[in-house]
């Protein structure tokens, strides 16, 4: 846990050993504790160096421990010691210094980085604070908007960076250990009481209360409802306002309450279901570290609309050589100018060249004959994709993988017109596809495992989180939305308005409510959807019910927008008004109210008060309701996927952690109490009827989402 040496006969040398990222167990503060004990009592030791094992420092407090009772010695008295030894300490960074990894650098004499490591105080992103000193100690080195900065948003550094703002004394592209010890060798006999970073001032910020108004402010807009960045800076006050013995003190209550709160359990559970979703398996065995991936030196893209366009730009900016397609030349001229910019503009924020020469665009599938790889982003319409893939299988050569941008359509029907089933697989992006993190890569009965490995990979090549899921409508992400939409147009009809349902679905952490996320998205693609499915438009048979299609309720009110040409933001109408075609500054339509009130009257709909408590209940619970029938039908291998997919794909708040957690968290029986209540009110709504599983996982005791795969293992998997 930590290996103690001594070099050059006089320097100790502490390694922190505990894989993969040296992060700081019970067992290594143990470790830690009794090595520098040796080294400050050993009179042959003069100075003492530590570093991390894989050229990795230490990322930090081991979250694992935290739902625990802390065992083994707490990490801030090890840490002052660290600082009130009488023998100098240098940090030897390489890799990481994250979080606790961080403050154990900052509680060293001297820090000297490799020029590739990362810096910062990440605990915010998991609902903390930096609960070693790390909030007394940084502002008192770099300052308090400096800290202010790093702490309440969880910002990695990069060692040049580190070292202009005065964390660093010095960073080296040499083996930083072997630079450290030469370090630690000069520092003996030089006074220490400077290098304590607890014992420095405070610089003096010039209107501190200005400054601490403002970012209170930034994080509110950010990242509403959120406590630890509210948190944070209160404890960074406290050490502009307070010495450092206060400081701390104030810096450890404050972490008491945020420690235990559902936001840090939901936060931490996040960064656990993220790493846990590339760990893909399939029933037959088939897994993410037992899969080869193919190698993928070359790609091509089919359409260069705004999915194709941010494929594209995914591509080329990893390194891959792509050729895009287009059917009409004016399509590939537009194309490709936009292409071109994004990818400067990209090149241009990172500080890099962009890499124009890896694309080709051309008018012609037969350039695609020799590529590793074609992602069709064609419009979403079955005969056209197949056509596409009909031609694919003629052209491309026979090891080329066939994937498609579908956002639900059946991946294995088109599968099944190639000549090579195995090696399609669907590659699921969100708009725009060169911004949003999320991949849904959609495994159809065919695809071969070593297929499945190759789209998950390019997935994390590209900077993804990609998610296996299995093909049905929709997949996972679209499936469930179907849901959530219905009950927030029931709940217009029964008297809400769309202002009032997103502001709860707003204040509840959403960045965006439902009605203003169909706007942004546009309102005609699911009319044509629901059109083609024979829910509205003229083969409906006139003597259908009006709200009901199929046996089911049915809200005919966003059709009869879309009837009036409100597609939302792109035509300045839709559930709001815009300033203009295009605008973004969405405010409520009186004729959108006035539609509602002529709609209720017209059926005879007493409008009632809707509480936000019901808004949330009815969407969410819903939401989760299809969750659970997607994890029984096998789509999703577990509970985290969906999170996962929500988080990334949907903007589902993170200090809430995801649909599914969301529901554990509310407490499963009592989401299946709401649930059966609101199903009994609408019987019509089989989406709320609670599924198979939902009640079997409340009859086993309601295990916590972590252990749902075990009551889900024996069921269908489609993965
Ligand atoms: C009093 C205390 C106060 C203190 O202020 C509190 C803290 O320090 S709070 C902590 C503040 N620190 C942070 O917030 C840093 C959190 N960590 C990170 O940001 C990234 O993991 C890191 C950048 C380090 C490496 O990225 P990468 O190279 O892409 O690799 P990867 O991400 O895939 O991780 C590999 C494996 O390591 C696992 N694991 C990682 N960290 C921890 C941990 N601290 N613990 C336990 N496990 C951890 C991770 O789950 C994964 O496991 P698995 O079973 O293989 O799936």
């Amino acid at each position: 846990m930590a290996r103690y040496e001594l070099v050059k006969r006089s320097v100790a040398l502490i390694t922190l050993t505990n894989p993969p990222v040296n992060a700081l167990s019970s067992a290594v503060r143990h470790a830690m504790a009794k090595s520098m004990e040796r080294a400050l009592n050993d009179p042959k030791v003069t100075a003492v160096v530590i570093c991390g094992e894989n050229g990795r420092f230490c990322g930090g407090a081991d979250i694992r421990e935290f739902a625990g009772p802390l065992r083994g010695p707490p990490l801030v008295p090890l840490l002052d010691a660290i600082e009130a030894g009488q023998k100098p300490v240098v940090a030897a960074i390489e890799g990481v210094a994250l979080g606790g990894g961080f403050e154990l650098a900052l509680v060293c004499h001297y820090r000297i980085a490799h020029f590739k490591a990362r810096l910062g105080l990440p605990e915010v992103t998991l609902g903390l604070l930096p609960a070693a000193g790390g909030t007394q100690r940084l502002p008192r080195l770099i300052g308090i908007p400096a800290a202010l900065e790093m702490i309440t948003t969880g910002r990695h550094l990069s060692a040049q960076e580190a070292l202009k703002l005065g964390i660093l004394d010095q960073v080296t592209e040499q083996n930083t250990c072997e630079v450290a010890v030469e370090f630690a060798l000069r520092a003996v006999g030089k006074p220490l009481s400077s290098r304590r970073v607890s014992m420095l001032t405070t610089p003096c910020t010039p209107d501190l209360d200005a400054l601490l108004e403002a970012v209170t402010m930034q994080v509110k807009k950010k990242a509403r409802g959120v406590m630890a960045p509210l948190a944070c800076i209160q404890a960074v006050r406290a050490a502009a306002t307070m010495p450092y013995s206060k400081g701390i003190k104030r810096e450890s209550e404050l972490m008491a309450t945020l420690f235990n709160s559902g936001q840090a359990q939901a936060l931490q559970y996040c960064f656990f279901a993220q790493r846990t979703a590339g760990k893909w398996t399939l029933p037959n065995g088939a897994q993410w570290n037992n899969s080869k991936p193919r190698e993928i030196r070359s790609a091509a893209i089919i359409g260069l609309g705004t999915m194709g366009r941010g494929i594209v730009v995914s591509l080329a900016r990893v390194g891959i050589s792509v050729i895009a397609v287009e059917s009409e030349k004016k399509l590939l001229e537009t194309g490709k100018q936009m292409v071109i910019g994004m990818l400067e503009r990209d090149a241009k924020r990172r500080g890099v060249s962009a890499s124009l020469n890896l694309l080709k665009f051309t008018l012609s599938l037969q350039d695609l004959k020799d590529v590793d790889l074609v992602i069709e982003a064609v419009f979403e319409d079955m005969a056209l994709k197949k056509r596409v893939f009909q031609e694919l299988s003629k052209v491309c050569r026979p090891a080329t993988v066939l994937c498609t941008n579908t956002s639900g359509l059946d991946v294995d029907a088109l599968a099944g017109v190639t000549d090579r089933p195995h090696l399609v697989v669907g590659m699921h992006f969100f708009s725009p596809a060169h911004v949003m993190k999320l991949l849904e890569v959609v495994c159809g009965p065919r695809s071969s495992s070593e297929t499945i490995a190759t789209a998950m990979s390019l997935g994390k090549r590209m900077g993804k989180v990609s998610v296996a899921v299995g093909n049905c409508p929709g997949f996972v992400g679209n499936r469930m939305l179907k849901p959530y939409l219905d009950q927030a147009t029931f709940l217009l009809e029964e008297g809400a308005t769309p202002e009032q349902v997103d502001k709860a679905l707003e204040d509840f952490g959403f960045a965006m409510g439902v009605f203003r996320m169909s706007d942004l998205a546009g309102l005609d693609v699911g009319w044509r959807i629901r059109k083609e499915s024979g829910l509205t438009g003229p083969d409906v048979d006139p003597k259908n019910p009006p709200r009901r299609r199929q046996g089911r309720r049915y809200c005919p009110v966003p059709d009869m927008i879309c009837e009036q040409g409100r597609f939302g933001q792109k035509t300045g109408r839709g559930w709001y008004m815009y300033d203009k075609p295009g605008g973004t500054n969405a405010k409520p339509d009186p004729l959108i109210q006035n539609l509602l009130e002529m709609y209720r009257s017209r059926y005879g709909i007493q409008p009632r008060n809707i509480s936000d408590q019901e808004i949330i209940e009815r969407c969410l619970f819903a939401l989760a309701n299809e969750g659970f029938r997607i994890l029984e039908d096998g789509i999703a291998a577990r509970p985290e996927d969906i999170d996962v997919i929500y988080l990334f794909g949907y903007g589902f708040p993170r200090h809430r952690g995801g649909p599914m957690f969301y529901a554990s968290m509310v407490g499963l029986e009592r989401v299946l109490q709401r649930l059966e209540h609101y199903h009994q009110a609408n019987p019509d709504v089989p989406h709320l009827e609670p599924s198979p599983l939902f009640k079997k996982l409340v009859a086993c005791g309601s295990p916590p989402v972590q252990k749902w795969r075990e009551h889900i293992k024996t069921m269908h998997s489609h993965l």
